[in-house]
């Protein structure tokens, strides 16, 4: 069996969008909107924290996979892609951290 990545979720994200019914987790949050989906991305992000904090691995581990999951779900509500995400990653691999800090400052 191959292994479940990012990117199966978010075509499973992009088929809920286009055609998912009321058993839709995803499609009740698209439906709710972008403000919504955002709001439901910054409560992982805060549960995601806390379980860092708290050193619980068990926890970081699921929390931050609901934390992919909201992400991915907020950025079909405003039409961005993965792939654009991964471009904009890929564009910062040869520059160290710090200088594409520095290199915003310049902006
Ligand atoms: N990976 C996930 C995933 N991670 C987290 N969640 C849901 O995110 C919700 C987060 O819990 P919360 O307590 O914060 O929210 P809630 O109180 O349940 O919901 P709200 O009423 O507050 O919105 C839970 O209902 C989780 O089930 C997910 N829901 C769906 N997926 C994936 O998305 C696919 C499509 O799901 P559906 O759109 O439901 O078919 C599924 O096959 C899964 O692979």
């Amino acid at each position: 069996m191959s292994r479940f990545t990012v990117h199966d979720l978010a075509a499973t994200i992009d088929a809920r969008a286009a055609s998912g019914g009321e058993a839709s987790y995803t499609r009740k949050l698209l439906d709710k909107g972008a403000e919504h989906c955002a709001k439901k991305l910054g409560e992982e992000a805060v549960e995601t924290v806390i379980a860092a904090v708290e050193n619980d691995r068990d926890h970081l581990i699921g929390e931050s996979a609901d934390l992919l999951f909201h992400l991915l779900v907020l950025l079909k509500s405003r039409g961005v892609t993965l792939e654009e995400v991964e471009a904009a990653l890929g564009q910062r691999q040869n520059m160290s951290g710090l200088e594409e800090k520095a290199s915003r400052k310049r902006d």
